[in-house]
């Protein structure tokens, strides 16, 4: 039997280290910077981001958290995010995810994951 997606991250220290640098990868990303960097003036807010995408991811992925944070279309409500930002996202996923050293599979796992959140989080 194929481990859990969650398992393939690295259960929870491994999602820690993939959201730490997809953060660290929107930062310097120059499709959505902009709305990364005023979060910078709050760091406790960013902490509770990473708590709440650690969480999120952990629950999609057959891990043992329950995520408490807001709904997507909640979340990303009146941002009108657009199709250009969501592919940068997803670019700053797949390269995190090779940065953390996980391999083609999971990449994949994560591509699926992240194209069928779309239709919640762009144009809300
Ligand atoms: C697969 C795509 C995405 C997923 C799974 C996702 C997931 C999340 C999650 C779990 C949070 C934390 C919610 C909370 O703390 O209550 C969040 C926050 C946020 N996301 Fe996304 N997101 C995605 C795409 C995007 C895109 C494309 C943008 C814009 C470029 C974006 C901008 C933001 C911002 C600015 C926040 C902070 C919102 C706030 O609390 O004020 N997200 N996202």
């Amino acid at each position: 039997m194929t481990p859990s997606l969650y398992d393939r991250l690295g259960a929870s220290a491994g999602i820690a280290k993939l959201v730490d640098k997809l953060v660290e990868l929107h930062l310097a990303n120059p499709v959505v910077k902009q709305r990364f960097l005023p979060y910078l003036e709050s760091p406790e807010r960013v902490g509770e981001i990473k708590r709440h995408s650690c969480a999120f991811l952990a629950m999609g992925t057959g891990g043992p958290a329950e995520y408490a944070g807001r709904s997507m279309p909640d979340t990303h409500r009146g941002m009108n995010i657009s199709d250009a930002e969501y592919m940068a996202v997803i670019d700053d996923i797949l390269a995190a995810a090779r940065a953390c050293g996980l391999g083609d599979d999971v990449q994949k796992d994560l591509l699926s994951i992240a194209w069928s959140l779309k239709g919640d989080i762009v144009r809300q």
